[in-house]
């Protein structure tokens, strides 16, 4: 993202509280710039549809900043909502309709909406004109959710799991459509639990974890931050001292539990060539051994592991402190 471009969503230290006290949004900042697309994915609960929908001005944020095209979503809805296209995880449009009713109702709400075929066409629903949603799959009707998101050309596209339900191919057809309107300059925010996804078509990506963001930039940049790890049984009879010095092979955090030894190192190569030799040359044989290059889907676990130890460990604090 360049400094001076123009930031269409931006937020500061975003908070989400519901009726009973709990907050799902605890102080969130991230800014998308225009044409950006940014993915925001987490774990179930973390706190993303609460994010969302506070974008999308269906609720007022309990505090912090929130701007989209310049303008605050809740307060001045009439002004953004025009310019914003919305896919819910649940469309929730009438069963009784079919798609071509649904489509034509929803064209009469929305401002200049491209023509109802096209949109249709875009999503793949063409066959299915005359079906009633209540008929459609669940891939379906998703594709007829993102139909209507995109019907009135939105600047800014709000989609929330967008290829949840969807067969391989949908999925693929759907990454598609959302890549060609991005390269066509629409800025689009999305949510997904499809790590793949993310890895497929964010310019940069969030991962949120109990309300907060626990990492953000590109998926290079988040890569980057996590570890490749290595870890096997310790060979019977032998002890950690027994090992080449770790330092020397690039590791620079190692865990023992139990009998299994867990490395952590930004020099793959090195550390597993370095370990692999001392094993040949020492005749043991390494049980378990399991290497793993550092991933989104490797950082993700690591975000949630290393958050679920530090809310155990505050737990427990609170709990010495009763
Ligand atoms: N209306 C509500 N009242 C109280 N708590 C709520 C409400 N809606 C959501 N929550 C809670 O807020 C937290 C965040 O929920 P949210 O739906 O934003 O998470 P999410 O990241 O979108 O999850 P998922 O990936 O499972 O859809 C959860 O603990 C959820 O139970």
């Amino acid at each position: 993202m360049t400094t001076n471009a123009e930031l269409v969503i931006d937020v500061e230290g975003l908070r989400r509280t519901y009726a009973g006290g709990f907050e799902a949004v605890r102080s969130v900042s991230f800014s998308v710039a225009r044409g950006e697309l940014f993915a925001l994915l987490g774990t179930n609960g973390a706190g993303k549809t609460s994010t969302l929908e506070l974008l999308e001005g269906l609720a007022a944020p309990s505090g912090g900043r929130v701007r989209v095209l310049g303008h605050h979503p809740y307060t001045e809805r009439a002004k953004v909502r025009p310019r914003v296209g919305v896919m819910l995880q649940e469309g929730g449009f009438p069963a009784q309709l079919t798609v071509l009713e649904t489509a034509r109702m929803w064209a009469g709400c929305t401002s200049g909406a491209r023509p109802v075929e096209e949109a249709l066409e875009l999503v793949g629903l063409t066959k299915r004109l005359s079906v009633r949603v209540k008929q459609l799959s669940g891939g379906e009707r998703r594709r007829l959710d993102l139909a209507m998101a995109v019907l009135g050309r939105p600047e800014v596209l709000f989609l929330d799991e967008p290829t949840t339900g969807l067969d391989a191919e949908g999925r693929r057809d759907t990454w598609e459509l959302v890549r060609e309107l991005r390269d066509q300059g629409t800025t689009v925010l999305l949510t997904t639990h499809y790590l793949e996804e993310a890895e497929e078509l964010a310019d940069r990506l969030a991962i949120m974890h109990e309300g907060r963001i626990a990492a953000e930039g590109r998926v290079d940049e988040v890569v980057a931050a996590h570890p490749s790890r290595i870890s096997f049984e310790l060979p019977e009879g032998y002890h950690m001292g027994d090992l080449p010095p770790l330092g020397q092979l690039g590791v620079t955090e190692h865990q023992l539990t139990g009998r299994t030894l867990q490395l952590s190192t930004s020099e793959l190569q090195r550390a597993a060539t370095g370990l692999l030799v001392w094993a040949e040359a020492a005749g043991v044989r390494l049980h378990g051994l399991d290497v793993r290059s550092a991933s989104l889907e490797e950082a993700f676990l690591h975000i949630a592991r290393d958050a679920r130890t530090t809310t155990d460990t505050t737990k427990r604090e609170e709990v010495a402190a009763r």
